[in-house]
């Protein structure tokens, strides 16, 4: 086995370990770039990318469908080819990663393809090569979809994330399992182009780590849209007859062309060799503040546990640079912003009123309905929505917030600044708010 020297080796490039080994090139350290699929990882490929382009696409329509209420007549045809086209042929390149790959080799980094695997202290086994990396090891190996133990189901076509954003043409029907942010955005998408859609959720609510009012008005909308919302189920049983879906819930049975699995992620840290550095992984890895597993070795993104996002894993990738090139790192920010792209979107930040319950803070709520406040009323179709502010009552300030309405993952950087900030709420209310606007309804909230 050849041996091969070099500072940082990072294994797997995912949105944060791209921009990682970018950053410490630039900085003029010698890097090496581990990726054994696309290099950029889900994001660009099956994740937020395409899927919010599908997403574009299916909220066109159903804007123009809204034309009738407000403006004239419009016809709809939908046509899943267009948005098929543009996921391959503007977001994807065919799935083909040549871009991302000379954006690697052009900041000076060594790209590897092939699996990386730890074999001892800072040092990776790709293929027959043997990088020993200085400075230490990067992992930001991502996730998978995780297919949940459910009778027959690992025999039958189902979709994941993956099939479901390369399909070339909406299916008749989909069941979806699951109810979390991959199974809500993905099921109203395809619904709005015309599939009879089923969305059989185990827990008691869908998008269930956000607000329960929050959830009660996300099925509300799905069912308005035709979209089933079975929550509170159990699944016994998936077959496939070669042409039909047959998934078994008790005494019911639901069927559909297609089947598209969203039952939460699985990190990909079984095969990297941890135990050859003494580290027993939990169901993530735990990292410091500085991104550290233990000396030498780092770990960003889904992985780490902190919050499975592009965002977070860029926001890890630049602390894990700092660590490494020794820069100061800053207290790390827990407002953990995120956007759920349904229409109406879903912002949130921070706590939920549960979360902050729960931590033992006397918590204040406040809330409004979007539907009711100025913009809300002009707006009219589509206007469905809610603010909810938790707030700190003993340190004055807002801890948490979810903001749903057609611009919430818009209106809810307000509230997230205001989180991450600290930002007294007598500011808040001491405050002027635009009219008519959206965020104006965080007035009202508060
Ligand atoms: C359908 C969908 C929609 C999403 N939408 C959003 C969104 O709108 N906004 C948002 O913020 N997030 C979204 N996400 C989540 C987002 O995609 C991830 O949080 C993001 O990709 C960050 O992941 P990561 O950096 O941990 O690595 P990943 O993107 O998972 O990439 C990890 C990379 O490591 C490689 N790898 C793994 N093991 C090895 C190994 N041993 N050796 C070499 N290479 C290896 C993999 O091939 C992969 O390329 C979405 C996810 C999905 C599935
Ligand atoms: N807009 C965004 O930022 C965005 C979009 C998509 C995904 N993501 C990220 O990807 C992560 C993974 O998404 P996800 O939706 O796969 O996971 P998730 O954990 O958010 O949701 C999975 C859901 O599946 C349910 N489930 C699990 N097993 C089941 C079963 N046997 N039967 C029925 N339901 C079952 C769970 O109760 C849960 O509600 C998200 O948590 C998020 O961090 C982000």
């Amino acid at each position: 086995m050849a041996e091969v020297s070099c500072d940082v080796v990072v294994v797997g490039l995912g949105p944060g370990g791209e921009a990682l080994v970018a950053r410490l090139a630039a900085a003029g350290l010698d890097v090496v770039a581990v990726e054994k699929e696309l290099v950029g990882g889900e994001c660009p490929y099956w994740g937020c990318i395409p899927s919010k382009m599908l997403i574009r696409a299916a909220n066109a329509l159903a804007e123009t469908r809204r034309v009738d209420r407000l403006a004239g007549k419009a016809t709809v045809t939908p046509d899943f080819g267009l948005v098929a086209r543009r996921i391959r042929e503007e977001a994807t390149d065919d799935w083909d990663d040549t871009v991302a790959a000379d954006r690697i080799t052009d900041a000076g980094a060594r790209l590897v393809r092939g699996h990386g695997r730890l074999d001892g202290d800072r040092r990776v086994v790709v293929g027959d090569d043997v990088f020993v990396a200085s400075a230490g090891v990067v992992l930001n190996t991502g996730t998978a979809a995780a297919v949940p133990p459910v009778h027959g189901l690992a025999d039958t076509p189902f979709w994941t994330n993956r099939e479901a954003l390369e399909a070339e043409a909406a299916p008749a029907s989909m069941i979806v399992i699951g109810g979390g942010s991959i199974g809500v955005e993905l099921a109203q998408a395809f619904a709005r182009f015309g599939t009879e859609v089923t969305v059989l959720e185990v827990g008691p609510r869908i998008l269930a780590v956000e607000e329960p009012e929050t959830s009660e008005l996300i099925a509300g909308v799905f069912e308005a849209e035709g979209i089933g919302v079975h929550a509170g189920i159990t699944i016994d049983a998936v077959a496939h007859d070669g042409e039909v879906f047959h998934v078994t819930c008790g005494q019911v049975t639901f069927e559909a062309e297609r089947l598209l699995v969203a039952a939460g992620r699985k990190p990909r840290i079984d095969d990297v060799g941890l135990d050859t550095v003494g580290v027993e992984p939990g169901r993530h890895l735990t990292v410091d503040d500085s991104m550290q597993v233990t000396p030498g070795l780092w770990a960003i993104g889904d992985i780490v546990g902190r919050g499975a996002f592009t965002h977070v894993s860029m926001y890890q990738s630049e602390r894990a640079a700092r660590s490494i090139l020794g820069e100061p790192l800053g207290e790390y920010d827990t407002s953990l912003p995120r956007v759920t792209f349904t229409d109406p979107e879903v912002g949130g930040v921070g706590l939920t009123e549960q979360q902050a319950r729960d931590r033992g803070i006397s918590v204040r709520i406040g809330s409004t309905d979007l539907a009711a406040s100025s913009r809300g009323f002009v707006h009219g179709p589509g206007n469905e929505g809610l603010i909810k502010i938790v707030i700190d009552e003993d340190a004055g300030v807002v801890v948490g917030a979810n903001c749903v309405g057609t611009t919430g993952g818009e209106t809810v950087s307000a509230l997230a600044f205001a989180v991450r900030a600290q930002i007294p709420v007598e500011t808040l209310r001491n405050t002027i708010y635009a009219y008519p606007t959206f965020w104006r309804a965080i007035e009202s909230a508060l």
